[in-house]
């Protein structure tokens, strides 16, 4: 096909081009190519990440598809496996297009099938799962400064670091480094948090594959779980966390797992001409 569809979205800022692709027949293995030229900003459409929408029937790379399979690229072309803004994107497409109702909806990702809840207020609520915390002893370094830090898996890993002041770590161009290198064989989304309350706290991030984003939805719970442990604070708790974006809210569960609620919106589309693309 010379031409596919596509749509933009984002959640808190944190946006995505989406790729309609039902049977898997439009994009085949997806080029990181094409994911790398729709999420340039200059040249392409621009996004943090690619949603390309399956059929969890349809879909070759995981067990159990769900309902929709969410299949996942970051902007540099590689894949994740999850996102918890890319859900509530790609289950406001779901929902708009009339393919689900969203009350709920089980979402197949490469981490293992999520279920998400629209609300009547537009917010949408996704279950990510139980993390896993460790190992110990990680520090994180950025611009100069150095910082211990709770590594956090929510599907995708993450390394949370509790700073005096969110400008400490500079601009983040650069992806910050980190010790043991062993902690993180596949690399690794970095979050800084200051807190602002008991129950409050703000964040920057540095995504893998993607450089500074202006949010991070699994970033969100992996500060909420650190931020937890560090207070000793009992569960259930939810947490107000600011991301660039907006806020987002995240409870962690007395029966251990993550609920992340926030907003979606899809907000473009338009017909790619694959003649658009560099020779
Ligand atoms: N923005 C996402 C996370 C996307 C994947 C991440 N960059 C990774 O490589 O793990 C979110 O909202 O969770």
């Amino acid at each position: 096909m010379s031409t596919f569809p596509w749509l933009k979205g984002h959640g808190t800022e944190n946006d995505f081009v989406l790729l309609p692709d039902p049977d898997g027949s439009v994009h085949g293995d997806l080029a990181p190519e094409l994911v790398r030229f729709l999420c340039d900003r200059h040249a392409g459409i621009g996004a943090d990440g690619v949603l390309r929408v399956i059929d969890g029937a349809k879909q070759p790379y995981v067990e159990d598809g769900g309902e929709w399979f969410m299949d996942y690229r970051n902007a540099d072309g590689s894949t994740a496996e999850m996102c918890g803004n890319g859900i509530r994107v790609f289950v406001r497409y779901l929902v708009d297009e009339g393919l689900t109702t969203g009350k709920p909806v089980r979402i197949g990702t490469r981490a293992g099938v999520k279920e998400v809840v629209v609300h009547d207020d537009g917010t949408i609520t996704a279950d990510l799962g139980e993390p896993r915390v460790g190992p110990a002893g990680v520090v994180v370094g950025a611009n100069g400064h150095q910082w211990p830090a709770v590594a956090v898996d929510m599907g995708n890993p993450h390394a949370v670091a509790f700073v005096d002041d969110l400008r400490e770590p500079g601009h983040l161009v650069d992806q910050p480094a980190w010790s043991p290198e062993e902690a993180f064989p596949s690399g690794v989304n970095v979050e800084f948090v200051v807190r602002r309350g008991p129950y409050d706290v703000q964040m920057r991030v540095h995504e893998r594959g993607a450089g500074e984003t202006r949010s991070c939805g699994t970033g969100t719970c992996a500060v909420t779980v650190a931020s937890t442990l560090a207070a000793r604070q009992e569960r259930p708790v939810t947490y107000r966390v600011g991301v660039l974006g907006g806020e987002v809210a995240v409870t962690w569960r007395a029966d251990n797992h993550l609920e992340l609620r926030g907003p979606a919106v899809v907000h473009a589309r338009g017909e790619f001409d694959r003649g658009w693309l560099p020779a």
